[in-house]
């Protein structure tokens, strides 16, 4: 049997997946590291962690007595967009990465509004200026680390960088190139008149390939380390949202995703560059061949309810955290939460939002605080939901991944507030699945990824939507849609106080 594996560099831990001919993933390995938030607004990672644990993943995966290396063909990669990792002449990064969900550039944004202008902005790149895509942030290096960004002589986006490390070779693919705001979408290259108008050279901008290239072979000490062949094939990979889209198959016009990672994303294929959603949604190319993928975001998903367990549930599992969850009731007594810990991308693009409990009442305990916290994280992607009905999509149909799509109840709620069936794979782990599938065909197993969608893309089971639920949910939703311009202001005025 041969293998090919799958590598997800998330935000909360790297996913390691190994992967055989007939689709079925035989080993897993994760290996968590911390966000680095100095102050509020901020959230850094170190790249070498990424690299010393996804070492650690291969070494573990393939010192395991499941597989002989030898049999292991080809690696690929998805990983956590936008981040910006600086690199000078000798190939050293120069600071620590500075991630999507890191929001200290708003000023950044404005400047390109105004610099740029938003209609030239949304017709090169399809985007509009948010704080967590790749420009502003080397906007704000530019303008506040000036002795770091004369050092730089490319940027890489984070899997681009751990693949680097790899194999010694530096390129960028086009579904995480599309989350810089520096990519023409439509022309597949790097925008010079965006350049021009930064004043940033072109040549920062690492050499572009499609996600299903192969860019080489691993260095001798990368190989030596993992326990792989020098031999493996390695392949581009893509965004984790383009590959989650890909290791779920949504690789068809009319298919929908939920992924509910540390961000939540409802995200719908895209045959072409050529529709109009104004900015509202993010528009992105996708690991599929001149493919496109529109998706709204929800910046802290899975992270509400990390920060909630951290806080204040530290000794529990995500299991007994969410056992609760049952025991409370639909609506949670009453008590509603909205998600906006970190700000918000879809539908506020509002980087000074936050979080709010409405509702609190004596009676409450800790379990309608979880079920309000996961409902809340529902509702949000609902907003995203709205957005693709109201541009005339049919959303009936969703296929649920994520560390979110591992609980039954989170499941029902999905399908509840989003008025869908909710499809579940057997595995839950889309974008890991989808760099292997690149791989798989890459390697020559498949002809297409449509093909290879067919043997390793398994649903597990669906779950309806319940009527009375939907009713109830869609009562609750109206409520929760007015917290956000009720506290709007009230977090202007607090985040003075923020540290
Ligand atoms: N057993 C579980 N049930 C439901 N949600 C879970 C469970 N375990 C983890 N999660 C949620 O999944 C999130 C991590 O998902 P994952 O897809 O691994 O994220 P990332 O790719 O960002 O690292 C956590 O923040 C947590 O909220
Ligand atoms: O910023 C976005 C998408 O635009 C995020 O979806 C990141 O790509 C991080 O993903 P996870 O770590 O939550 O999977």
């Amino acid at each position: 049997m041969k293998y090919v594996i799958g590598v997800d560099l998330g935000t909360s831990a790297v996913k390691v997946l190994l992967v055989n001919q007939a689709g079925r993933i035989t080993k897993e390995v994760s290996k968590s590291y911390p966000l680095i938030q100095e102050k509020t607004g901020y959230s850094e990672q170190d790249p070498e962690q990424w690299v010393e644990k996804t070492l650690e993943g291969l070494k573990e995966l393939t010192g395991s007595h499941d597989v002989n290396p030898a049999d292991i063909e080809g690696i690929s990669f998805a990983g956590q967009m936008h981040g910006l990792v600086l690199l000078d002449r000798q190939q050293e990064v120069l600071r620590h990465a500075i991630l999507w969900n890191d929001t200290r550039t708003t000023e950044q944004c404005r400047k390109i509004y105004q610099e740029l202008g938003e209609e030239r902005l949304l017709t090169l790149t399809k985007n509009p200026a948010l704080e967590g895509f790749t420009l502003p942030k080397l906007l704000w290096v530019k303008e506040n680390e000036r002795e770091i960004y004369n050092e730089a002589s490319t940027f890489l986006l984070p899997k681009d960088y751990l693949r680097y490390r790899l194999t010694g070779r530096i390129n960028c693919e086009y579904s995480d190139a599309a989350g810089t705001l520096l990519l023409d979408t439509a022309k597949k290259e790097w925008s010079s008149e965006i350049c021009d108008v930064f004043e940033l050279p072109v040549n920062l901008c690492p050499p572009l390939v499609d996600s299903g290239d192969c860019v080489g072979t691993l260095t001798e000490e990368a190989a030596q380390v993992s326990g792989l062949s020098e031999n493996v094939k390695v392949f581009a990979g893509g965004a984790d949202n383009a590959c989650g889209a890909i290791g779920a198959g949504i690789l068809s016009e009319g298919k929908t995703l939920c992924s509910i990672g540390t961000s939540g994303v409802v995200l719908s294929y895209e045959d072409s560059a050529d529709l109009d959603f104004s900015g509202k949604v993010h528009y992105f190319n996708h690991g599929k061949k001149d493919a496109f993928y529109t998706m709204g975001v929800t910046l802290s998903a899975g992270y509400s309810l990390s920060w909630f367990k951290q806080v204040f549930a530290s000794e529990e599992s995500y299991e007994e955290l969410l056992q609760e969850l049952d025991a409370a009731p639909l609506g949670a007594g009453g008590l509603l939460f909205t998600p906006y810990l970190a700000g918000e991308r879809t539908p506020h693009a509002d980087a000074d939002i936050r979080g709010s409990f409405i509702g609190m009442d004596s009676a409450h305990t800790k379990k309608d605080f979880v079920r309000s916290v996961v409902e809340g994280i529902t509702f949000s992607l609902n907003d995203s939901i709205q957005i693709f009905r109201e541009q005339g999509k049919t959303i009936d149909k969703v296929v649920s991944i994520g560390g979110g799509a591992k609980n039954d109840t989170w499941l029902q709620i999905q399908a509840d507030i989003f008025n869908a069936q909710v499809v579940r794979l057997e595995s839950e782990q889309g974008p890991g699945m989808g760099a292997a599938m690149l791989a798989a065909c890459g390697c020559g197993w498949f002809s297409t990824l449509e093909e290879c969608a067919g043997a390793f893309v398994e649903p597990k089971d669906i779950v309806s939507p319940v009527s009375e639920n939907v009713v109830a949910y869609r009562n609750l939703y109206r409520l929760y849609q007015e917290v956000y311009t009720q506290t709007k202001e009230i977090n202007k005025g607090l985040a003075a106080f923020r540290t």
